[in-house]
């Protein structure tokens, strides 16, 4: 059984103008351990996608279902109590937007570690993201980004999910951050974490992903094993997006 099952999924957005067919009938599924790497241009969806998979938007037409439960028309209650499993996390782009600025790091973290019912210190948690004890009494203002990504990433683990969605994980951190939160990457997949990974950057995806699905115009274009998206991309669309990074082929698994 997939860990998420996305089936026909449409999701409509209200505006002034009139409503706007954000996704069209999305099919995607995710296997336990299985890191899955959505990509797409700007305004294809990527993030649409994420925050329906998370509640966070209404389901106009289709079916969720999160570790066989379906969540598709959970009302807040469910979905709180549903989060509260820690099954699912999440990881935004900006990780100012997943922490509290005016909470600690120590703080950050010992939340959610309480909600599963622990009374451990976050210590640990810093571990597992190579952070150092000495940050634990700051506020995220005062970390670097590649350092508070670190720390978003350690707050989703304290739940120890079997997924973690990130949207654009890296896309504001510098080369080197960029690198040292792609190994971080991998070394979860490698434990056995479930990773739905959406970014607008073939090449940081391609490294890490056993399949890749691509978004266009809030379609899924395309969906399969890494490899061979990269070496037989079927949509033209994923032709020009492959194009468009040369180095790619050497940052693909065998
Ligand atoms: N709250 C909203 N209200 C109305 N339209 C929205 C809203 N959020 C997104 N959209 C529109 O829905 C479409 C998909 O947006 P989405 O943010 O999912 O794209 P994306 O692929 O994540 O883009 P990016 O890479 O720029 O983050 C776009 O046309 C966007 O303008």
């Amino acid at each position: 059984m997939s860990l998420l099952e996305i089936s026909d999924l449409h999701v409509h957005y209200r505006r002034r103008t009139g409503r706007l067919h954000a996704l069209r009938g999305v099919d995607l599924s995710i296997g336990a351990g299985e890191t899955v790497g959505v990509i797409g241009e700007t305004g294809s969806g990527k993030s649409t996608l994420a925050r329906a998979v998370l509640g966070l938007l209404p389901v106009s037409r289709g079916r969720i279902v999160i570790d066989g439960e379906d969540v598709t028309r959970f009302n807040q209650r469910q979905w709180r109590s549903f989060r509260r499993r820690g099954v699912v996390q999440y990881v935004f782009q900006d990780p100012l937007r997943s922490l509290d600025p005016d909470l600690t790091i120590e703080e950050s973290l010992t939340e959610p570690l309480r909600l599963q019912g622990r009374r451990d210190s976050p210590n640990h948690l810093l571990e597992r993201v190579r952070l150092d004890e000495s940050l634990l009494t700051r506020l995220p203002a005062e970390l670097s980004g590649g350092q508070r990504q670190r720390v978003a990433v350690a707050r989703a683990l304290a739940a120890e999910p079997r997924l973690i969605l990130l949207d654009e994980p890296v896309s504001a951190l510098d080369s080197a951050n960029r690198v040292r939160v792609l190994e971080l990457l991998k070394e979860l997949r490698d434990a056995g974490t479930a990773l739905l990974f959406i970014s607008h950057d073939l090449g940081s995806v391609a490294g890490i992903a056993d399949r890749i699905a691509v978004l266009h115009q809030g379609e899924l274009v395309e969906d399969g094993p890494t490899r061979q998206v990269v070496t037989e991309p079927r949509h033209d669309y994923t032709k020009l997006l492959i194009s468009s990074v040369p180095t790619l082929r050497k940052v693909v698994p065998a």
